[in-house]
């Protein structure tokens, strides 16, 4: 089976700066993959590439087998590779239901994603589609994240850290999310720092230890210590 979305050796370079060494990694349709790691691992730099954030080789990223890397990042949208950034990156002096809007400028096709359907999975985002999106809760702002990437009808959903600063309660309705959109067919790759939201949404992990991959398997595969060991370098 092809993969959907491959890398090939990818490299990433801040200037003479090299973040991410020779990563090989593959998501196929359907699938949910997990990238764990410590802080400066390289896995937002690694997802930055893949949404053509940062440049990297055309041959580095391929989509359905075809080479793509080095796109800009509204192309990488338009070929179907949506991110969801770190920190959200709401629009502040925006609407919730005008940021989700915004997403549909990136649009790559039909795949059952709209205003509606959207609201269906966020209700409250419906109910507060007229509010300014800073006046939401993280949580909140988090779905209009999520949402603003999806209603693009991506191919593959990229989630950057989607649990970072929320609370508990937060985390577990942002994966439940997370948990529909599979469900729904949605190809999904996700950077976590937080190991048990990382293991219980994927059916795979690659653990990123300075810009290498340090473990590659099923999420199941690994007991904690391999996977510690594997985080922290030992
Ligand atoms: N714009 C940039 N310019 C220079 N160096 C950068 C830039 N962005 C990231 N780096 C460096 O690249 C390395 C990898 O950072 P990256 O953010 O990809 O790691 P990460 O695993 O996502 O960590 P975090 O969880 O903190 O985001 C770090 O050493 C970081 O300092």
């Amino acid at each position: 089976m092809m993969a959907l979305l491959e890398t090939k050796n990818l490299e990433v370079f801040y200037g003479d700066f090299q973040a991410v060494f020779g990563v090989d990694f593959h998501v196929n349709e359907g699938e949910t993959v997990a990238i764990i790691g410590a802080n400066g691992a390289g896995k937002s730099s690694f997802l930055k590439a893949l949404s053509g954030l940062v440049k990297s080789r055309p041959d580095g990223i391929l989509l359905d087998g075809k080479p793509v890397g080095g796109k800009p990042a509204f192309d990488m949208v338009k070929s179907g590779i949506a991110l969801v950034p770190e920190g959200r990156r709401l629009f502040p002096s925006m609407s919730v239901g005008d940021n989700l809007r915004m997403g549909e400028n990136g649009k790559s096709g039909d795949r059952g994603w709209n205003y509606e359907t959207i609201c269906d999975l966020f209700p409250i985002l419906r109910e507060r589609a007229d509010q300014l999106a800073p006046t939401l809760s993280g949580g909140q702002q988090q779905m209009v994240a999520i949402g603003r990437a999806l209603i693009s009808n991506p191919r593959v959903l990229l989630c950057d850290e989607i649990s970072l600063g929320l609370s508990p309660a937060a985390v577990k309705d942002v994966y439940a999310a997370i948990a529909e959109i599979k469900k729904r067919g949605t190809t999904i790759v996700i950077v976590e720092q937080d190991l048990n939201a990382a293991l219980s949404a994927a059916d795979r992990i690659y653990c990123f230890l300075e810009g290498k991959v340090s473990l590659a398997g099923r999420a199941d595969e690994f007991d904690r210590s391999q996977i510690l060991a594997a985080y922290f370098g030992s």
